[in-house]
């Protein structure tokens, strides 16, 4: 069934409210990663909830310069995309709707969790994004709402304000959504011509390659653990097996190099190439972040344990673009 569409406050505050409601934010232009959200919120909502979808362009996290004009507005395709995937309501306020009277004079800060990263490179953009979404969040009132792990460090700030300032709703990351090559899917993708996407691409491989490492890495640490077991079953065994066994812990020990740096220089590698293609890639960050607080790990000692994010930002063309993957040292080790 076609979503209602609501327009303003009063229009959503009239409607009654079915069950559970699950919320997802967006600003539109939407693809098969918000499509995702959707039909993880139609499943949380349940079958006696309800899905409502908010479309908002927020003109409070673009800075000076960057794309709020140019951004795709498709209203109808969104209303389809967001009813096959299962919404209920797609609630989509015009500037003035959300802001009656002019810019907010108080906003939400996003600390210093906000300057970091995508922080660094857009000043003031999470204060935006959390004002809004705090506004949005008091218009919907859901008990449940959804955002994507393709921005990272804005769930992790979104987390952040729920719990600091007791919101009391519950918040669901969504794992990104990607094309077969692995270009993570985002609505400013449609900004780029076939040889900028091909040099996007840069992107996601650097991930993997980075990915892959750490793979190797935590594979090779695993077996640096096994080696004094193998060595204390052998030597039980024979002589022969003790030698073998003690080059086997020699050789692990020669290759397992790295840690966080290893990881970076495995991802640097795939975007300085990408520095020289054309057209090329400009690298605005590629850092290995603390989840919780998004502060860099990458220069920490090599025997770091827990979790991180790889994120990567570079802009090709006019076009910026992020991604990010998480990856987890050391478990694989201690599990054994
Ligand atoms: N590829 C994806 N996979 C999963 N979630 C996504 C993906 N892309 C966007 N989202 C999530 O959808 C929600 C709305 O995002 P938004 O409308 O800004 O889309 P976007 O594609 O990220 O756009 P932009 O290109 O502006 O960054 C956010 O929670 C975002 O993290
Ligand atoms: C959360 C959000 C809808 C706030 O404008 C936006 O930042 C987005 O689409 O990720
Ligand atoms: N998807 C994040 C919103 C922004 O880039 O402004």
């Amino acid at each position: 069934m076609t979503p209602t569409l609501l327009r303003t406050a009063a229009e959503l505050h009239a409607r009654v409210r079915a069950g559970r409601r699950a919320v997802v934010m967006t600003m539109g232009a939407l693809h098969e990663g918000h499509a995702t959200l959707i039909r993880t919120a139609r499943r949380l909502a349940g079958p006696d909830g309800e899905v409502v979808v908010t479309v908002f362009v927020n003109p409070l996290q673009f800075g000076r310069g960057e794309d709020l004009d140019r951004y795709p507005r498709t209203l109808d395709a969104d209303l389809k995309i967001a009813e096959e995937a299962g919404a209920d309501a797609v609630f989509a306020p015009a500037v003035d709707e959300v802001y009656p009277g002019g810019e907010p004079q108080v906003r939400i800060s996003a600390g210093p969790m906000g300057e970091r990263l995508e922080g660094a490179s857009r000043p003031g953009h999470f204060d935006g994004v959390l004002t809004v979404v705090a506004k949005l969040l008091h218009l919907t009132r859901p008990d449940v709402a959804l955002y994507g792990q393709k921005d990272a460090q804005q769930l992790a700030l979104i987390r952040r304000m729920v719990r600091d300032l007791n919101f009391g709703i519950e918040i669901v990351g969504v794992p990104t959504v990607r094309e077969d090559d692995g270009l993570a899917l985002s609505s400013r993708n449609r900004y780029l011509s076939a040889p900028e996407r091909r040099t996007a691409l840069a992107l996601s491989a650097a991930l993997f390659a980075g990915r892959d490492r750490h793979a190797a890495q935590e594979a090779l640490r695993a077996r640096a653990r096994e080696v004094p077991a193998t060595h204390a079953r052998a030597e039980a065994l024979s002589a022969l097996g003790e030698s073998r066994a003690a080059a086997d812990a020699h050789a692990v020990a020669q290759a397992a190099p790295g840690g966080a740096g290893a990881v970076l220089a495995a991802a640097r590698l795939v975007l300085d190439e990408a520095a020289r293609l054309d057209p090329p890639l400009e690298l605005d960050y590629l850092a290995l972040v603390d989840p919780s607080d998004f502060t860099e790990i990458g220069d920490r000692e090599d025997g770091f344990t827990g979790e991180a994010v790889l994120a990567v930002a570079a802009r090709v063309g006019t076009t910026r673009l992020i991604d990010n993957l998480p990856l987890t040292f050391g478990t694989l080790g201690a599990a054994l």
